[in-house]
């Protein structure tokens, strides 16, 4: 089963500020979306409308061709995995794979039982006494486990250590290639994870900045080092995102694809190319005014 996302002029207010500005796009089916953008951006209220947590202030979100919102064929569908606050939970690890079993139609109990040998999960104790990362490991086998056609992750690994977080990596990228399903991440581990995305979408203030496969992005960002003046010969009329100088060296941050012509050219100059990584490519995308509003400033 698997399920696309359409969105089409979706605006979230909250008064009059908009959390999502006019967003429109789709995500075909079976990818794993990597969903990126700084604090604040939207992140959380694009998944929110996809959990049918809330509804659009106008717009139409669409799940599978149907409005997700109150909506039953929907919600049995979708899988939100966020971060929780478990303190007072008594139920145990148990508990809340028995309750999955029964209402999400695509769970897999052998499997949910061999992640929580992977990731030593002691069946027994109860949630509320589990460490942090032991809940954000149970939370991620339950994302995995549930099979939904539609599952997204918000920010619900941040308490697990780096080699839990690589056991979940690779669970994921196999038991994706085997049932495939659209996967939406909402991460700040990007340098981390990026190699798990099929696309990109950069949220930018409430809006879509950019969607692009992650090939296609990576190829795309290209940093040119060499001397000053070659650097800044060949960058003329590119879009520069960043620049770093030492000595006489400079390295320039390019966003744009070179083609052959433009390659040879930089090779006669010189030039360095390489590549650059998606984290990088994202902090100088995203990269508004750093300073503080002048109103904000007068009441400190
Ligand atoms: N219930 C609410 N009432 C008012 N404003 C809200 C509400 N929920 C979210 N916002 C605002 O909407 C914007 C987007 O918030 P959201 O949580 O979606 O961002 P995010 O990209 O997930 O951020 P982070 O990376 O910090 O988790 C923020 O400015 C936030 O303050």
């Amino acid at each position: 089963m698997i399920w696309d996302v359409k969105f089409d002029q979706v605006y979230v207010k909250y008064g009059g500020f908009a959390a999502l500005d006019n967003l429109s796009f789709s995500l075909e089916g079976g990818k794993i979306y990597g969903l990126i953008g700084r604090n604040g951006a939207g992140k959380t209220t694009l998944l929110s409308l996809l959990a049918s947590y809330i509804e659009p202030t106008s717009g139409t979100v669409l799940v599978g061709g149907e409005v997700p919102f109150e909506n039953e064929t929907v919600m049995e569908q979708v899988t939100f995995v966020h971060e929780t606050d478990y303190r007072n939970e008594t139920d145990t690890v148990k508990d809340m794979l028995e309750g999955s079993k029964r209402y999400r139609p695509h769970f897999d109990a052998d499997y949910a039982a061999k992640l929580v040998e992977r990731f030593g999960l002691p069946l027994h104790k109860k949630i509320g006494q589990l460490s942090k990362g032991m809940q954000s490991a149970l939370s991620v086998t339950v994302g995995l486990a549930n099979r939904s056609p539609v599952t997204l992750y918000d920010e619900a690994y941040q308490g697990m250590d780096a080699p839990t977080r690589e056991i979940f990596y690779r669970e994921l990228l196999e038991d994706q290639a085997a049932h495939p399903r659209t996967i939406l991440f909402s991460t700040h581990f990007v340098s981390e994870m990026d190699y798990l995305f099929d696309e990109v979408l950069i949220l930018d203030r409430g809006k879509l900045l950019l969607q692009e496969s992650y090939d296609l992005l990576i190829h795309r960002g290209v940093s040119v080092t060499g001397s000053a003046e070659s650097v800044d010969e060949f960058t003329r009329g590119l879009q520069v995102l960043n620049v770093q100088r030492l000595g006489g060296t400079k390295s320039a941050m390019v966003y744009g694809e070179l083609d052959d012509g433009q390659r040879r050219a930089a090779k006669q100059l010189g030039l360095e190319l390489g590549p650059v990584p998606l984290q990088d490519l994202f902090i100088h995308l995203t990269r508004g005014e750093e300073v503080p509003h002048e109103d904000e400033n007068q009441h400190l």
